[in-house]
């Protein structure tokens, strides 16, 4: 069987009897339309064809399945280093050595260009597509079928391969499903619905309103997806329209006039501007909840798929976390220390606070202490909020101090560590906070200062986590750090009082600055009473946690000296004396009953007194695995001896005392239920005992919710986090808000649904839904705009441009085709008329004198004149004359 290669461009080429049919791949590397032949499709399954790729060549025998051999060979070429994808020939040869499907006298198709635009093409696309995604298994973008300008912009994006939540969700939303897509923090879920956005919408349509929809929780991360929106669809030609609160309304109203393909929105806004503009958005079939995930499970969609990825390793291998137990009032101190030693000078910080009135304090103090900073919370005037970002960004100055605000799908670049001021009361929200770090395979740092009171949120979070707290040992040697990942652990005295004194004098100096603080102070209460609370498992915990006996964190034990260490184990020791001998023992001789009854007791129970020693002992040292249900903590099953001893022991006591002074008194019933309970759990045989919790209930409660909801709904309903207000105003109760009612004289739920009539604006309060300022119809007005578009389909939704009274030339949106069914939009002509461009050309004219310094030229040569006619006048000259010129004059 005679097989023939070819190397270069070989579109229908004939020779030797044989038929090429070829593909010049030439031009454009890596163009999936190009590069897969339609012309193959005859081939499947009936014969032999090689393929050739630079040297690499591959043969498809007969039977074969051509079109996957192909594109396996086609894949290695564009992944091979260097590889520029120049000339591809494939030739198909019978069984008989005749072309199979194409006679020699039959013309062969030749493969579109880009620039053909003949009606065949959107068929060659699909088929393009079809063969694409067939080749799943190379896992790269070409396998996407995606058309050329949506690919191009992924790689001028830089974007080589998918990650792989954007390998899992893409084929499907491709395939037109609706979908929920969870994944960690910085793993790319942005491109996850843009880019099949692109491919959904193709290219920009003067005829129909808007599209597609994609809602962003704050201003910033709506900014930041139009960022992406232009890079990524850079080569689409969409138009997109960024609706945001805080802008001005009269820009947006222009912006939607203007047909975009895309609306970008924060909701607030976009409910204001659709009161406004009696918008319908009928037009939008693509919606995108961008990290709104309390939405969607009442947002229409149908028969979603859910793909999770990652969700049980929550944290990035890359993110080294560390905890600082501190008191609330030195936290300022532990904040300027970090910032000034333990940050590195280079490295850019992101500051979690938990109000505005924080972020306010902290960025006057950290300025006075010449620490470079900047803020943003949800208050702050657009304008502020986006210089402020823009510093920070461009490395204007070192930390950002920011409320839950900036929680959320930020992606700042090169950001390499977050502190967490105040500890996050969620488990998710703290998982957001750290994820603006060790985003895209970079590393990052997270420090948290946790004061006593947050400690049962740091437990709930290591439950939630799965992950083991490890607690910093007493004594730490520097030398024994093993690492300091994960290590909750106390800041040294000396540092706060050190960082505090330089603060104290700070504060001392500005008045200004001491009544930020007393606001921050307040704010904190206020804070603290609405926050949601922990479990009460962790409340427990916490409790039993001795936290007087920790260590000194490793990140600063490695950096004290021996001296340090020992005043602080002094110090240690002093507090945490403990009398040996009990109150009954104090002052009394040997023979004294009370002593006694103690001696007896201690030398019955010594055995359980070393045992309960040892177990705290054990306790501090605190390294339980994560399948332990308390991390940091023992878990519940060896809890239970030692509970039983305290039962055991509290019975002895009775024992002895009965034994001492001859009297039993009777224990009451509930505590002898539980007596009961814990002998038969001790009885418990382990290896047939069914916990009734599953190991990962704890992290799993983090995603899920009880209730009667169906299957679907309970597993989305997992990713809600609702995030308090930065300003601490109202107290809330479940997902209701409390406010003060002065009637009632008593706080009162508001959840805003009560009134069906009323939505949310942008600053959170709640306005009838009917509302309105006329702010469209006064823009309107001011722009010239007629209502008649809107009035002839039925709706004032603005679709096209507009159309200004009295100015509609001949060359105007009239003449413009229509699609059937769609509305009738009016693309504004570009041609001006004769008298506009006479106005812009005097105006031009006028514009060019003035800048010639035109004005000056003339009042000086006015000067001139009427210096001259004076002298005409005045000087010498016939009376006759003179009296002529005085005239004039
Ligand atoms: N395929 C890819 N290859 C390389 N980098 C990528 C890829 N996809 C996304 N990125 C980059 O990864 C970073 C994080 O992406 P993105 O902001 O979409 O993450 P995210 O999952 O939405 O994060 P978050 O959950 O915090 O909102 C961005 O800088 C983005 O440019």
């Amino acid at each position: 069987m005679g097989v023939k290669e070819r190397c270069g461009p070989a579109a229908n080429v004939q020779a030797s009897g044989f038929s090429y049919l070829g593909i010049s791949a030439r031009s454009r590397r890596g163009d999936p339309q190009r590069l897969l032949p339609t012309t193959l499709e005859p081939l499947r399954g009936r014969g032999d064809a090689r393929s050739i790729w630079g040297g690499e060549e591959a043969v498809c025998r007969t039977g074969d399945r051509v079109s996957d051999r192909w594109s396996e060979h086609v894949s290695r070429g564009l992944s091979r280093p260097g590889s520029r994808g120049r000339n591809l020939a494939i030739l198909g040869l019978g069984p008989a050595g005749l072309p199979v499907g194409l006679g020699p006298s039959r013309p062969l198709p030749t493969f579109p260009t880009l620039e053909c635009t003949s009606d065949v093409e959107p068929d060659t696309r699909e088929m393009v597509r079809a063969q694409n995604k067939k080749k799943k298994k190379s896992g790269g973008f070409q396998s996407m079928g995606l058309s050329y300008p949506v690919f191009k912009g992924i790689m001028k994006k830089g974007y080589k391969v998918p990650t792989p939540i954007q390998r899992k969700t893409i084929p499907v939303i491709l395939d037109g499903k609706d979908v929920v897509a969870m994944a960690r923090t910085g793993s790319g879920k942005t491109a996850c619905f843009l880019l099949p956005m692109f491919e959904r919408l193709k290219a920009h349509s003067a005829q129909t309103g808007a599209r597609a929809l994609v809602l962003s929780p704050t201003r910033e991360l709506a900014l930041q997806t139009m960022k992406f929106t232009k890079e990524l669809g850079k080569f689409t030609g969409l138009k997109t329209a960024l609706i945001l609160g805080g802008d001005k309304m009269e820009d947006q109203f222009a912006a939607l006039h203007e047909n975009p393909d895309i609306i970008i929105a924060t909701p607030g806004r976009l409910v204001h501007v659709a009161v406004e503009m009696n918008l319908k958005l009928q037009s939008v079939e693509y919606v995108v909840f961008d990290e709104a995930d309390r939405q969607f499970a009442q947002a229409g969609l149908t028969e979603p798929v859910l793909i999770r990825l990652d969700v049980d390793a929550k944290l990035n291998e890359q993110l080294k976390t560390s905890f600082f137990l501190v008191r609330e009032d030195a936290k300022a101190a532990v904040l300027l220390y970090l910032l000034r030693n333990v940050v590195r000078p280079q490295d850019q910080t992101v500051v979690f606070v938990a109000t505005k009135h924080h972020a306010e304090y902290l960025a006057e103090l950290l300025t006075a202490q010449r620490v470079s900073c900047t803020y943003i919370y949800s208050a702050l005037d657009q304008t502020a909020r986006k210089i402020n970002l823009a510093k920070f960004m461009h490395g204007k100055c070192s930390a950002l101090i920011v409320t839950d605000l900036a929680a959320r799908g930020l992606d700042i670049p090169l950001l390499d560590c977050v502190i967490n001021y105040s500890f996050p009361a969620k488990g998710k929200l703290f998982l957001h906070r750290v994820g603006r770090v060790a985003r895209a395979g970079r590393s990052g740092t997270a420090y948290s200062l946790v004061a006593p009171d947050e400690v049962p949120y740091l437990l709930d979070l290591h439950l939630f986590l799965g992950r083991s707290l490890t607690l910093a040992r007493p004594h730490e040697e520097p030398s024994g750090v093993a690492g300091v990942d994960g290590v909750l652990g106390r800041v040294p005295q000396s540092v706060v009082d050190e960082e505090d004194s330089s603060l104290q004098s700070t504060l001392e100096a500005s008045q200004e600055l001491r009544g930020l603080g007393h606001v921050a102070s307040n704010a904190q209460q206020q804070y603290v009473r609405s926050r949601p609370a922990p479990s009460p498992e962790s409340i427990k915990r916490a409790k039993e946690l001795d936290l007087a006996r920790l260590g000194l964190h490793p990140l600063f034990s490695s950096r004290f000296e021996e001296e340090e260490l020992q005043r602080l184990r002094l110090v240690d020791s002093i507090k945490n004396y403990r009398a040996r001998a009990t109150i009954f023992e104090i002052n009394a001789s040997s023979q004294d009953l009370s002593s006694q009854v103690m001696r007896a007791k201690r030398q019955k129970d010594h055995k359980a007194i070393a045992r309960f020693q040892q177990g705290r002992q054990e306790r501090q040292e605190g390294l339980v695995g994560p399948a332990g249900p308390a991390p940091g903590l023992p878990a519940p099953q060896e809890e239970r001896p030692e509970k039983e001893e305290e039962g055991d022991t509290a019975e002895s006591v009775e024992d002895i005392f009965t034994e001492v002074v001859g009297q039993k008194r009777q224990q009451p019933g509930p505590d002898r239920g539980a007596k009961k309970r814990r002998l038969e759990a001790r009885q418990r045989d382990q290896e047939f005992y069914v916990p009734y919790r599953p190991k990962d209930f704890d992290s799993e409660r983090g995603l899920s919710v009880s209730g009667d909801r169906g299957a679907f709904e309970q597993q989305v309903a997992g990713a809600v986090l609702d995030l308090m207000g930065d300003e601490a105003q109202n107290l809330t109760r479940g997902r209701q808000q409390l406010k003060w009612d002065r009637k009632k004289k008593r706080f009162v739920g508001h959840s805003g649904q009560e009134d069906k009539k009323k939505i949310k604006t942008e600053s959170g309060r709640y306005i009838s839904s009917s509302y309105k300022r006329d702010l469209y119809q006064k823009w309107k007005q001011k722009q010239k705009i007629e209502d008649r578009d809107s009035e002839e389909e039925g709706t004032s939704e603005p679709r096209g441009p507009e159309r200004r009274s009295g100015k509609r030339g001949r060359g105007q949106g009239a003449s413009q085709p229509r699609a059937p069914g769609a509305p009738a939009g009016r693309v504004r002509s570009e041609l001006r008329t004769k008298q506009q461009i006479l106005k812009q050309r005097r105006r031009a004219q006028k514009l060019r004198f003035l800048q010639r310094g035109g004005l000056k030229q003339l009042s000086a040569r006015n000067r001139r004149r009427v210096q001259e006619l004076r002298q005409g006048a005045f000087g010498r000259g016939s009376p006759s004359k003179k009296g002529r010129m005085r005239k004039r004059m």
